[in-house]
């Protein structure tokens, strides 16, 4: 029996599965009305015929040229993917379903007056467009906390693991075991017809998304503290499920902080690593599990996710090596040479896309105006804000010497007591599986092909153009 679980958590049988996708099949209007997939049902047809109508009439329109450069240089500017929960402005940032994130502050519900939104309410603004009532997004809350279990052998697999094995390995470990219980392998295996991929695609990922939680609390416990974990409150909001589990219940500064933590970095339009990798394998009907899974093992990159736990052992590092706590200008300064004469980059600064600072970055420091402006950690992150974009202009190469939502996390996580970086990039899968499931729900129910763009070898391109 899982200690995290709100009911038996006794490992699905066949046999359940099979009634659970017999449920599914025969009895479609066992889904609620007014559910979030009612709506995900009715808003098919319509975005199918949107999808066919944009085929008509600008199929064989161009979206740009593609150069030999973006080909060699990680194809950044080819516009090459269909996605439609978040959208990227180099300038102004990400939007999501065409929100920013201060209107989403503004509009979306929480669970406290005034207070950040939660990652229900953003779960159902990425899925349908629409923003949700609060009695929408509780509804999330009640279904996400209904499916909040784990099987006994997943838990067995964390168990056994090193304390020394990464976290996102852990965790991409248990996402890849959990696949057992994939409705949509089952369903795929038992011969769906290719219109109804969408609904195990949904099931599968709002199982994920609910287990998330669990999973993370479950590794988190197991490395840093005694493995034992509290179980799922059904009362409680999806955030403070997750704090409660991580050990943080009487931590409300935390609890706020991890709802707003959980709502950015939900998603960053389909290129990054991340979404775009979810995607890639996902485009070969791999289930919700093992895309996901491969999503996160690309947020594990010291280039992408990772960087939230390398910025601040960067920031440790320094005031170890100078032996301060408030380092001076000029301190900083050469510290930040110094790791870029070493061969290193400046983690938690520069976008392959922003070319301004990231709007992710600007609402964790407002958090942080709001709640320890004092801390001398944040005044370090105030300080780096000013200081590394003069000494990355100095370089001439980097296209944005700017702040990107990594630079800040860390900090605000550890003033409230989570001061394990390593964990870090955990917390940005269970946001980041949000967003990215989402989209896969789109991609199954639009019938998004298999991906698999063309490959130049360099005595090609030599061919193409030295005839
Ligand atoms: C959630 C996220 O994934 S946000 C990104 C998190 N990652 C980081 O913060 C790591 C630090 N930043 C970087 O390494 C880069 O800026 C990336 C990976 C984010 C973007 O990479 P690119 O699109 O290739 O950036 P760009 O075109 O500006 O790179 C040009 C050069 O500047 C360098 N550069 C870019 N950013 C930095 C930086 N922060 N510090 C030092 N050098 C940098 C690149 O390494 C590259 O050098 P090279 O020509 O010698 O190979
Ligand atoms: O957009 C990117 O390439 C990286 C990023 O910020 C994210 O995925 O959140």
């Amino acid at each position: 029996m899982f200690v995290g679980s709100a009911r038996s958590t006794s490992s699905i049988s066949k046999n359940a599965l099979n009634s659970v996708w017999t449920q599914i099949l025969r009895n479609k209007s066992s889904v609620a009305a007014g559910s979030l997939k009612a709506r995900v049902a009715e808003l098919i047809p319509e975005k199918r015929n949107e999808l066919k109508e944009i085929k008509t009439k600008y199929g064989n329109k161009s979206l740009g040229e593609v150069t030999v450069d973006m080909a060699i240089g990680g194809m950044r500017g080819i516009k090459g993917l269909l996605w439609d929960t978040s959208i990227l402005d180099a300038d102004e940032g990400i939007r999501f379903r065409g929100y920013t994130i201060p209107e989403l502050q503004e509009k979306l519900p929480a669970t406290i007056e005034g207070g950040e939104p939660t990652p229900e309410a953003i779960l159902w603004l990425l899925i349908t467009g629409e923003v949700p009532t609060a009695a929408q997004a509780r509804s999330i809350t009640d279904d996400l906390s209904s499916r909040a279990t784990i099987p006994e052998f997943v838990e067995e697999i964390l168990d056994r693991c090193p304390r020394d094995l990464h976290p996102m390995s852990q965790l991409s470990l248990a996402l890849n075991a959990l696949q057992r219980d994939s409705i949509f392998a089952k369903a795929y295996a038992d011969g769906i017809n290719k219109a109804n991929y969408w609904d195990p695609t949904y099931e599968d990922s709002m199982n994920v998304i609910a287990k998330l939680p669990l999973i993370a609390a479950k590794i988190y416990r197991n490395v840093y503290k005694d493995g034992k974990m509290g179980a799922i409150d059904p009362k409680a909001d999806y955030s403070q499920n997750f704090a409660n589990l991580l050990g943080f219940s009487d931590n409300q500064g935390f609890t706020e902080l991890l709802r707003l933590y959980l709502v950015i970095h939900t998603d960053h339009e389909g290129g990054n690593v991340s979404a775009h990798t979810t995607h890639l394998v996902g485009s070969a009907l791999s289930d919700p599990y093992l895309s996901l899974a491969a999503g996160l093992n690309g947020l594990a990159g010291p280039l992408h996710g990772l960087a939230n736990q390398e910025v601040l052992r960067w920031i440790l590092a320094m005031n170890e090596k100078l032996g301060v706590d408030h380092p001076t200008r000029e301190q900083i300064l050469n510290y930040c040479k110094e790791t870029l004469a070493s061969g290193r980059v400046i983690p938690g600064f520069g976008h392959a896309v922003l070319r301004k600072t990231d709007p992710r970055y600007i609402a964790q420091r407002e958090f942080a105006l709001k709640y320890m402006k004092d801390d001398h950690l944040f005044s370090i992150v105030s300080n780096l804000f000013h200081i590394v974009p003069e000494v990355l202009k100095e370089q001439g190469k980097v296209k944005n010497p700017y702040p990107n939502v990594d630079a800040h996390s860390g900090v605000l996580l550890r003033y409230y007591g989570f001061v394990e970086q390593d964990y870090y990039t955990v917390l940005f899968g269970v946001s980041r599986a949000i967003g990215v499931l989402s989209q896969l729900v789109w991609d199954r129910a639009l019938g998004l092909p298999i991906e698999r763009p063309k490959s130049m070898t360099m005595a090609s391109i030599r061919q193409m153009f030295e005839k």
